[in-house]
């Protein structure tokens, strides 16, 4: 079975939020936990979960065998740098960080002539919190296997992960599942308003959305056919469905979800060029 680690958080937020949720549901003691945060209010909410928690990185974290990342990315080198000295050869460190490299972060936390290896760059998603998250990870050639199964193991707390090739690939993940939920919830919302403006309550509407929704998902998730088959077999010829697609298609839909999709990824490496190393 998976031990848990010592593992210090840097950043109290909503990301870090939905991990501690998810590693604590696995069972991960909350003794192995501790978070660094700024915002006096959300110190609070962490003690009041018996989660220790300081304002700053000190010498009392030296034995923390992880360190996760979880401020935003314009915080990011700033952050690293202040923690580099409680850092011990071996420690792991994992970041969540949009757009920030793993070029970045070695070469913060070790130098540009001996970057450090043992980084983890990942993208999680805000469904982490109910334990339906799915994470994509990349990691230098120089991670070792047992720091690779750590971070898979600690990710696998809030949902599923999928490993890919560097951080082109990560940037990619962040376009389509860690900004994903919030198109997917805009589409709710476009649902309940469209329920609602046929007539439907707003209660009916909801219901109904998320419905079909997660009707929907469960069977592309367990059906061997192609999510395109399972739309073709919902559309009856000459019926309703057809004349709904009809207005998605001339309204270029699909170009739509992928200009957006390539708006986020654009962002990401904008992001690591303003604020990586
Ligand atoms: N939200 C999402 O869906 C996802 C976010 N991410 C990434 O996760 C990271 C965190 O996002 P999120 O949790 O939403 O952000 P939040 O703003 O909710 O959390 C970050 C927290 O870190 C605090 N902070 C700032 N500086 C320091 C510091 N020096 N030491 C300790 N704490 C500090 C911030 O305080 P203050 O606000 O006062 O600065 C804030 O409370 C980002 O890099 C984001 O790209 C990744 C996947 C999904
Ligand atoms: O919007 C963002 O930048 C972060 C990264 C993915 C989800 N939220």
């Amino acid at each position: 079975m998976f031990k848990f680690p010592s593992i210090a958080f840097i950043g109290g937020g909503n990301m870090a939020n939905a991990l501690v949720s998810g590693l604590l549901n696995q069972k991960c003691p909350s003794e192995n936990l501790h978070v660094i945060e700024v915002a006096d209010t959300l110190r609070e909410q962490w003690s009041a979960k018996n989660i220790s928690t300081s304002s700053t990185p000190d010498a009392g974290l030296t034995n923390k065998k992880v360190w996760i990342f979880a401020v935003k990315p314009q915080q990011m080198k700033e952050v690293v740098l202040a923690c580099k000295p409680w850092l011990s050869s071996d420690t792991l460190v994992i970041s969540i960080a949009a757009g920030i490299s793993i070029g970045s972060l070695a070469s913060w936390l070790g130098s540009d002539e001996s970057p450090y290896q043992n980084v983890v760059r990942c993208m999680p998603n805000t469904p982490a919190l109910v334990g339906a998250g799915v994470t994509g990870l990349a990691a230098p050639l120089g991670l070792s296997l047992q720091d690779r199964d750590t971070a898979t193991n600690l990710l696998s707390a809030v949902g599923q992960t999928v490993w890919v090739e560097d951080d082109r690939a990560i940037d990619a993940v962040t376009a389509l599942s860690g900004s994903g939920p919030a198109y997917v919830f805009l589409f709710i919302e476009a649902l309940i308003q469209g329920g609602e403006s046929l007539g439907l309550t707003a209660q009916q509407s909801k219901e109904l959305a998320l419905a079909t929704l997660a009707g929907a998902t469960k069977l592309a998730s367990n059906s061997s056919e192609p999510p395109s088959t399972l739309r073709e077999r919902v559309t009856s010829k000459g019926g309703t469905t057809a004349a709904a697609l009809a207005v998605f298609q001339d309204s270029k839909f699909v170009h739509i979800v992928s200009e957006a999709m390539r708006a986020a990824d654009l962002r990401a490496a904008e992001l690591s060029k303003e604020f990586g190393a």
